[in-house]
């Protein structure tokens, strides 16, 4: 089987620190993988390079086996990778339809959409609320709520909501459940096996090695702006990963029995 999505030698310097020193990556169609380092290590500049939010200086990257050279997220987007980020980028004071077709509104049909830009609130409330049950989070009981009147879990809900609507590749997720609480944690995390059943494949990025290693079907280990080693988590166990992600131990080290 082929990647959906692979990236060979990415190099990202900011000035004289290397974010990305020789980085690969592969991400495999219905797969969840989640990818884990430690602070510093370059996640997120691996994760912004594969979302089109910084140019890498050296590297490939394909999609599907086509390369790609995104010139910014909107480009990612439109080829079919979406990005739930950290800080989740939705818009508070907008409604959550109005935050779910945020940058891809659905204009009136004829002159009215066309000419005037009017918006066809009907069909995103009712797409939205397609979407948000499909994904059993009904929970939200008006469309027209502000975001910010949503507890964590729920907004968190929109985003992934978001993603897994419009992501026809792939979804990458940095630390979806950072923010939460042990319920609404849950709740995040059986939405992403829920994209993953759906068919979608993942990118989790998590410092949260219980969340990782319930959900990973592969675990990529970062280290040192590079890719160390891949692992199961079924096989290996968290010790194993921190061991790797913080240098303790070397990939030779691992007992393929364990
Ligand atoms: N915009 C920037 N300007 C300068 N240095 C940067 C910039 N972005 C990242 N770096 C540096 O690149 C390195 C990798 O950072 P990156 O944020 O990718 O790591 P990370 O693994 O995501 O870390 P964390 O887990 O702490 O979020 C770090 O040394 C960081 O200081």
């Amino acid at each position: 089987m082929e990647p959906i999505l692979k990236a060979r030698g990415l190099v990202k310097r900011y000035g004289r620190v290397t974010a990305l020193n020789n980085c690969d990556f592969d991400l495999y169609p219905g797969e969840i993988l989640a990818v884990i380092g430690d602070n510093g290590a370059g996640k997120s500049s691996l994760i912004k390079a594969l979302s089109g939010a910084i140019r890498v200086d050296e590297g490939t990257i394909e999609l599907d086996g086509k390369p790609m050279n995104f010139a910014s997220p909107l480009n990612a987007r439109e080829a079919g990778i979406e990005t739930v980020y950290q800080n989740l980028a939705l818009s508070p004071a907008l409604s959550i339809a109005d935050n779910m077709f945020l940058g891809r509104e659905i204009r009136k049909p004829g002159i009215m959409g066309r000419w005037f830009r009017a918006l066809d609130r009907a069909a995103m409330e009712h797409k939205a609320r397609e979407k948000l049950t499909e994904l059993g989070l009904m929970t939200i009981q008006n469309i027209g709520q502000a975001v910010e009147t949503l507890s964590g879990g729920q907004r968190q809900g929109v985003a992934v909501a978001r993603a897994a609507a419009f992501g026809s590749k792939v979804v990458i997720m940095d630390e979806p459940t950072a923010a939460l609480g042990v319920k609404e944690s849950r709740r995040v995390l059986e939405l992403i096996l829920d994209v993953k059943r759906r068919g979608l494949p993942i990118v989790l990025i998590s410092h949260n090695m219980p969340h990782v290693f319930e959900v990973a079907d592969r675990v990529h280990v970062h280290r040192l702006g590079q890719r160390l080693c891949v692992i199961d988590p079924r096989r290996h166990s968290m010790s194993d990963a921190v061991a790797l992600m913080t240098g303790a131990m070397a990939p030779e080290q691992l007992n393929e029995f364990a």
